[in-house]
Formats: structure tokens, sequence, C-alpha cells
């Protein structure tokens, strides 16, 4: 579902991502973990095309994200073709990025029926069943400001999933979180990874977070994947020695 084939990530001088190689497949939910700085984020930035790749090709559900092939070469795709394979995408942030002046339902079908063309009527039913998902179905007429940091991320992934997107990408999603808030917040999202398909690429400093929702947890340093496996392997039984010194420091 997707898979990154040599891709390097440059800011000035320095190389951010050297010649990654990595693919997730599709329905499964992997976790990247690895030092503050060693690329996580640049890695989903890219996917949401924020950011766009030095050199090395990006592939979403079969397509090229920043290519396209024409007349049988491989070409820059144009925006068209980018969009079209970013609707696949779906991103939960750190910082809810709620709108605040639209109250939950409307933050919810916002896109759907602005972005998709979606009826509104269909929009608003769907909002409700995920909005039930995500345990907030008495909330729907609440501005953002009226509710916990926990309820707006919990919103923000009904917003995510109301795209229906076939990867859903979560950027430190309780990190910005009250601790008491996070087991709430995980809860929603294990119930997603149980109850749907979707694939899932998830960075997170909370390894907790990744033992409970991963199927494959690759360990990232200095811009490559140096070991991946179950959360078990990783956790229990890490090969490299620097996923054991970074697991010394953060369990
Ligand atoms: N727009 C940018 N311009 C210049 N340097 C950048 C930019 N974005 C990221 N970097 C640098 O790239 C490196 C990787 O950043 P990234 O945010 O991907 O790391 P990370 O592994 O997600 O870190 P953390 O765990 O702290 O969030 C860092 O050294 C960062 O300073």
């Amino acid at each position: 579902m997707i898979r990154f084939d040599k891709v390097t990530k440059r800011f000035g001088t320095h190389t951010v991502l050297d010649s990654l190689d990595f693919t997730v497949s599709s329905g499964k939910h992997v976790t990247l973990i690895g030092p503050s700085g060693s690329g996580k984020t640049t890695i989903l930035r890219l996917l949401m095309t924020l950011l766009k790749p030095d050199e090395g090709t990006i592939k979403v559900g079969g397509q090229y994200l920043t290519h396209e092939e024409k007349g049988g070469k491989l070409v820059p795709a144009g925006e068209k073709h980018t969009r079209e394979v970013r609707k696949k995408i779906g991103m939960v942030f750190q910082q809810f990025n709620l709108f605040p002046n639209m109250k939950v339902l409307r933050n919810i079908t916002e896109a759907p029926v602005h972005v998709l063309g979606m009826d509104k009527d269909a929009a608003e039913e769907r909002a409700r069943e995920l909005l039930d998902l995500v345990g907030l179905t008495e909330h729907l007429d609440k501005y953002p400001t009226q509710l916990s940091g926990g309820q707006q991320q919990r919103v923000a992934i009904a917003r995510a999933l109301a795209m229906r997107p076939q990867v859903l990408l979560l950027d430190e999603v309780t990190s910005a979180l009250d601790p008491e808030l996070v087991a709430g917040v995980l809860d929603v999202l294990r119930d997603i990874a149980h109850t749907t398909d979707i694939t899932m690429l998830c960075v997170t400093h909370e390894m907790n977070f990744a033992r409970d929702i991963s199927d494959d947890v690759l360990m990232f340093d200095a811009g490559r994947v140096i070991e991946s496996g179950s959360p078990e392997k990783i956790f229990t039984e890490p090969e490299h020695e620097r996923t054991r010194e970074f697991l010394s420091a953060v369990l």
C-alpha cells in the first residue's frame, strides 16, 4: 500500500532520508520509532506531499505519488495526479488542527462536501456514524474549544476518516495531551485498527502505543530503517545495538 523506493531527502547539506526503502502492506499497522530528528515526521510530510523527495519514488495504493507514467517514462507528477493519489491518505496531527469557527459536525463534513462533492445529508449521516465510533455523539453541536484535548483529537480522527482514506497517518497524536486523556484516544485508535481494514503508519515516542496497535515496528536511524519486526521482537529482543540504546533511553 505504501512503498518508498530509494527515497533521499536533503535540507541544504543535511541528508535526512538516505536512499530509504520500506513498504507497508495493505491493512497493516506500522509504527516508526527512532531518535528525535531522525526523519520520521519527514516521511509523513513526504506522503502528505508537503515535501518532495530529492531522489527516489513513493507509491501509494500501487500509484506513484510524486511521479506519473507518460509515454512509458516516469516524469514528475502534475498537480491533478498528485491530488488524486493524495486522496487515498488521511492524517491526524499532534495539534488537532480543527477549524475553530466550525462546530464538531461541520468540522467533519466540511471536506467531504467541499472536496469530494458529497451530498450534505449523506456527509452528515457519515459524520454521525464516525462520532459514534469515536464516542462523541453528544458533542456534535459544540465548538472545538468547548472540548478537552482528547475529545478534540478524537474529532480530528473522525474528520480524517470522513474522507474514506485507504491510509491513515498518525503523527505523535497523543503527545500534546494530558496523560489522563491519552487512554481514550488510544482506545479509539485500537478500535479503528481492529475493526477496519485501513492501513496505518504511525510515528510515536510512546512505546506502549506502538506495542498496542502495531503489526510491525520499524526502527529508524540516520535516514534508514535499521531494524524491523513485530512489537514483541523489537521490544524484547532487539538485534541492533542502536535499537537497544534507543529503547533503554525511552523505556
Ligand atoms: N523544513 C525543514 N528545513 C530544514 N530542516 C528540516 C526541515 N524539516 C525537518 N528538518 C530537519 O530534518 C531532521 C529530521 O526532522 P524530522 O522532524 O523528520 O525528525 P523526527 O524523527 O520526526 O523528530 P522528532 O521525533 O523530534 O519529531 C531534523 O534534523 C530537522 O531539523
